[in-house]
C-alpha cells in the first residue's frame, strides 16, 4: 500500500472510532456491569456469564469462537468449583498475513461500594472524562479496545491487515488456573500459526506519556495457617491461659519484612540477577515524576527518594506484601473473641533469576524457624497456592518497533520503554510453551487504580487506545516478509 493510501486509511479508521465513541463506551458499560470476580467462589457463575458475553462479542465480529472447558478447581476447603471456559477465537486465515494473538482477561478483582468507591463499582460512570468501574482498565477496557479496533476494519469493509487470534480468560486474577495445560495442548494446534502474542494488561508509568513494557515481576503467593482448637473462644474465659493463633500469626507475619521494605527471609536475595551498568543507565534515562506517582498512591511518603531507587525496587528487586488474614474478626465494632484458626496471606513479587521452588522452600524454613521459637502448641501450615514467574522481552524486536511507530502516529510522541512491578501470570508461560514473542502494550494510565477503589480508564485512553491498536495492525502488516523467528524467546528468567 502506498504511503498516501495508508495515511488515508488511517484517517478513515480514526474518524470511525471517534464517531463511535458512545457505542464503545456502551459496550464497556455492559461488561463492567458483570461482577466477574474470580477470587470469591460465590461469584464464579458471574465469571462464567461474563465469558459468554465475551464469546458473543467475538462472534459478532465474525470470529470463530471456541469456548474450551477447563474442568474444575479444588479449593483449600476441599470444595470443587467449575473453572470458567477459556475463549479461543479466530478471525482471518489469509496465508499472506501475519497472525497476532491477543490475550486478555475479563475477570476482575473484588469490589464493594462500601470499600470507599464514590460510584457503584459495577455501573460504569463517567466523571470529568474518566470512566469509573471495576475492570474498566484491568482488563475489560483494553480487551474491548482491541475488539473495537478489529471491528472498525470490519465495519469499514476494509481488508484485515493481519489474521487475528484471541485468548480470553476468566481466571487471571486468581493465577490463570488451568490455562497452562490448555496452552500445552494447543501448542501444535491453535498456536502453531501464531506469529506474535500481544497483551494489554498493564499501565503507563505516567498519566500522559504512553509506554511499552518489556518486563514484569513474578508472584509467589503464600498462605500461612495457624490453628489452635476447633472453636473460637471467649477472651475473658480463656485469654491469658492459651497460646492464641492470631498472636502467633502476627509474629510470623511481622518477621517477614522490616520497616525499610527489606525482606527478612534468609537468602531470599541470593539469586537476584546482578544489575549491569548498561541497565543502570537505562533507568537514569527514564522520564519519571516521583510526586505524580506518590499522588497516585495516596500515601504521604515513599520508601525511597530517588527515581532510580524507586524504579529498581518496583521492577528489578523482589518485594513482599501482606494482603490479609482470613478468620480474624474484621467487622466494625468489638467482638471479644479468640479466633480458633487464622490464615495469613502474603506474596513475594520475584524477579529474574529467582527460582520459585527455592523461594517456596526458604519461606517455609523461615516461618517454621520463627514458629519453633515461640514454643506454641498450635498447628502451623504453610502453602504456596500460586506461583507465577517473571517475564522479560527484547525491546529490539521488530514487534516493539512496530508498536513504537503506532504510538508515535496516534500520540505524537515516542513511548517510554518500561518494566512493570506487577505480574501477568501467563506471560512467561506463553513465551516458553509457544516459543512465540510476546509484547505488552498498555493503554491505561498510571493513575487508573488497578485493584483499588475508584478504578477507571479515561475516555481519552480508551478511545485513543482503540486507535493505537488499529494503527498497530497496519504496522504489523509491514513486518510481513521479515523474519519473525525468535532468537530465543523462552530463556528469560
Ligand atoms: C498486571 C495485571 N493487570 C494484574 O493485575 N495481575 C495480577 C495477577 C496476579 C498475580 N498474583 C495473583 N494474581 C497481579 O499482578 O496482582
Ligand atoms: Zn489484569
Ligand atoms: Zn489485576
Amino acid at each position: 500500500m502506498s504511503l498516501s493510501s495508508l495515511s488515508a486509511l488511517r484517517t478513515e479508521i480514526f474518524h470511525y472510532i471517534d464517531a463511535h465513541q458512545s457505542d464503545f463506551i456502551e459496550n464497556l458499560k455492559e461488561w463492567v456491569a458483570v461482577e466477574s470476580d474470580s477470587v470469591q467462589p460465590d461469584l464464579r457463575k458471574e465469571v462464567i456469564r461474563m465469558m459468554s458475553l465475551a464469546a458473543a462479542r467475538l462472534a459478532a465480529l465474525g470470529a470463530t469462537v471456541n469456548s474450551v472447558s477447563l474442568g474444575s478447581q479444588q479449593l483449600l476447603n476441599g470444595q470443587h468449583l467449575p473453572l470458567p471456559p477459556v475463549i479461543l477465537g479466530e478471525l482471518g486465515k489469509d496465508p499472506q498475513n501475519l497472525t497476532i494473538c491477543f490475550y486478555g482477561h475479563v475477570d476482575v478483582q473484588p469490589a464493594k461500594k462500601e470499600d470507599g468507591w464514590k460510584t457503584d463499582p459495577f455501573t460504569l460512570t463517567e466523571i470529568n472524562g474518566n470512566l469509573y468501574g471495576r475492570g474498566a482498565t484491568d482488563n475489560k477496557g483494553p480487551v474491548l479496545a482491541w475488539i473495537n479496533a478489529v471491528g472498525t476494519f470490519r465495519a469499514l469493509k476494509r481488508a484485515m491487515p493481519v489474521n487475528f487470534k484471541f485468548v480470553i480468560e476468566g481466571m487471571e486474577e486468581a493465577g490463570s488456573l488451568g490455562l497452562e495445560k490448555l496452552l500445552e495442548e494447543e501448542k501444535q494446534g491453535f498456536f502453531s500459526d501464531v506469529d506474535y502474542i500481544v497483551i494489554s494488561d498493564n499501565l503507563w508509568l505516567s498519566k500522559k506519556k504512553p509506554a511499552l513494557i518489556y518486563g514484569t515481576r513474578g508472584n509467589a503467593c503464600f498462605c500461612v495457617e495457624v490453628e489452635g482448637g476447633d472453636k473460637d473462644l471467649h477472651s475473658g474465659t480463656f485469654g491469658g491461659i492459651i497460646h492464641e493463633p492470631l498472636t502467633d500469626l502476627i509474629a510470623l507475619l511481622d518477621s517477614l519484612v522490616d520497616p525499610t521494605g527489606h525482606i527478612q527471609i534468609p537468602g531470599i536475595y541470593d539469586a537476584v540477577a546482578v544489575l549491569t551498568d548498561e541497565e543502570k543507565k537505562l533507568y537514569e534515562s527514564i522520564e519519571y515524576d516521583i510526586e505524580e506517582h506518590k499522588n497516585n498512591s495516596g500515601v504521604k511518603k515513599l520508601l525511597y527518594s530517588t527515581k532510580e531507587e524507586i524504579l529498581l525496587h518496583l521492577w528489578r528487586y523482589p518485594s513482599l506484601s501482606i494482603h490479609g488474614i482470613e478468620g480474624a474478626f474484621h467487622e466494625p465494632g468489638i467482638k471479644t473473641v479468640i479466633p480458633a484458626k487464622v490464615i495469613g496471606k502474603f506474596s513475594i513479587r520475584q524477579v529474574p533469576n529467582m527460582d520459585l521452588s527455592d523461594v517456596h522452600q526458604r519461606v517455609v524454613d523461615h516461618l517454621e524457624n520463627v514458629f519453633a521459637k515461640r514454643n506454641s502448641p498450635n498447628k502451623l501450615k504453610v502453602s504456596m497456592p500460586l506461583g507465577a514467574q517473571p517475564w522479560v522481552a527484547d525491546v529490539n524486536d521488530p514487534l516493539y518497533k512496530a508498536a513504537k511507530r503506532a504510538i508515535k502516529t496516534v500520540f505524537g510522541e515516542d513511548p517510554d520503554f518500561i518494566r512493570d512491578g506487577s505480574t501477568i501470570p501467563i506471560a512467561r508461560i506463553f513465551q516458553t510453551i509457544t516459543q512465540k514473542r510476546v509484547i505488552m502494550f498498555p493503554i491505561g494510565a498510571a493513575d487508573d487504580g488497578e485493584h483499588s477503589q475508584n478504578e477507571k480508564i479515561s475516555r481519552f485512553n480508551y478511545i485513543e487506545g482503540t486507535k493505537v491498536f488499529a494503527a498497530f495492525f497496519l504496522e504489523i502488516a509491514k513486518l510481513r516478509g521479515q523474519s519473525h523467528e525468535t532468537s530465543n524467546p523462552g530463556t528469560n528468567n
